[in-house]
């Protein structure tokens, strides 16, 4: 197929790219760097530097379909600037969808957010919970699900929502690399590297086991594998919506001791207040996937997904 990948040269867009490269597409890379780099669009990709807003002209030279990433992703910031994250992300990604529309583009894959559940009234997670966002970045993402909704009832979009719980892991070369980063595993990992001295965990009075906040990470590569099983299931007319997590949730702590046995670093670490907006427990319940797609994670311990970010970090 011929794809275009928004946010492509992001930390899991540059993954995805480099799988449909990988398994023959014609990929397109459509990215601002606004927090990507241009050097994490893979080998084989084309590279457009540009907006969302303006994927017109591209989207009209002929595509099969959109695999869309881009977008404002820090909770904190969306907190504060919230103006910033309902025109970015949802503005942005109703311009792409009306481009698309246009030019005859009639498949997507959208990243939509476990942020897009809130605080959740029991766990695991299925798709049909709830959807109370705590804070206008998952708020946007599920405007965008509800709009996707709409566009496939009313154009015959084929949609397909995949909700991330914790991303973490590399690819290769491929790995996480924001100049803001607010994610546990990579900022655990910079004190073992040196690049810090200590790590600051943001709260120990949880009502969980240890008093540390329980997330499911899942392994970027498995992720990506997703979204080329999505690709193939997009339906027109229709829009889904995927968990995508492991179903296993590891506290804070947990993480902090594996990022120690793996990386052989005492790793300092100092107990602040907890973050606004962070629920204690975020467990996706993967099986509507799993059965539907066939989807199957291969990295199924924190171990396996520490150790690859571990190893792409220090190359
Ligand atoms: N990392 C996670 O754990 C996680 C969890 C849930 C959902 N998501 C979602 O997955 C997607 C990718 O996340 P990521 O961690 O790879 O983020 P990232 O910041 O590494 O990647 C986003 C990419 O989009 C580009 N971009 C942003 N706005 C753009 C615009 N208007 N036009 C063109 N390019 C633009 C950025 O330059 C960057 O390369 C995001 O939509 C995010 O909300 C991520
Ligand atoms: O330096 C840090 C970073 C994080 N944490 C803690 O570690 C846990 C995980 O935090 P992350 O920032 O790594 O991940 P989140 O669970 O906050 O965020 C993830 O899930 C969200 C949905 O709730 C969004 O989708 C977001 O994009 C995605 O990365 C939280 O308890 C957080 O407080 C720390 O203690 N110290």
């Amino acid at each position: 197929m011929r794809l275009m990948v928004t946010g492509g040269a992001g930390y899991i867009g540059s993954v995805v790219a480099a799988q449909l490269v990988e398994a023959g597409h014609d990929v397109t890379v459509l990215d601002d760097l606004s927090t990507g780099h241009a050097d994490a669009v893979p080998d084989g990709a084309r590279f457009v530097k540009g907006s969302i807003t303006e994927a017109g002209d591209l989207l009209a030279e002929g595509f099969d379909g959109v695999l869309h990433f881009a977008a404002k992703s820090l909770v904190g910031e969306s907190v504060e600037r919230p103006g910033l994250y309902w025109s970015h992300n949802l503005g942005g990604t109703l311009a792409l969808l009306d481009a698309m529309r246009r030019a005859g583009v009639g498949r997507i894959v959208f990243s939509s957010t476990a942020a897009t559940y809130g605080e959740p009234e029991s766990t695991p997670i299925p798709e049909t919970a709830p959807t109370r966002p705590t804070n206008p970045y998952g708020a946007s993402k599920l405007a965008v699900d509800t709009a996707l909704t709409a566009y496939a009832g009313l154009y015959g979009l084929a949609a397909v929502s995949l909700r991330y719980f914790n991303v973490a892991g590399a690819y290769g070369r491929f790995r996480e690399r924001h100049d803001t980063e607010t994610h546990l595993i990579p900022n655990v990992l910079k004190v073992a590297l040196g690049e810090r001295e200590s790590v600051s965990l943001f709260g120990d009075d949880y009502p969980t086991a240890d008093g540390t906040c329980v997330r499911d990470y899942v392994h970027v590569a498995d992720l990506a594998r997703a979204h080329l099983l999505a690709l193939d299931a997009c339906t027109p007319g229709t829009h889904t919506v995927y968990n995508l997590g492991n179903g296993t949730g590891f506290s804070v702590r947990e993480v902090v001791e594996v990022c120690r046995e793996v990386t052989g670093h005492e790793i300092p670490a100092v107990f602040g207040p907890r973050r606004p907006g962070d629920p204690a427990v975020l467990v996706a319940s993967s099986e509507k996937i799993r059965r539907e797609l066939g989807w199957e994670p291969g990295h199924t311990t924190l171990h396996s997904i520490v150790r690859d970010a571990w190893t792409a970090i220090r190359s």
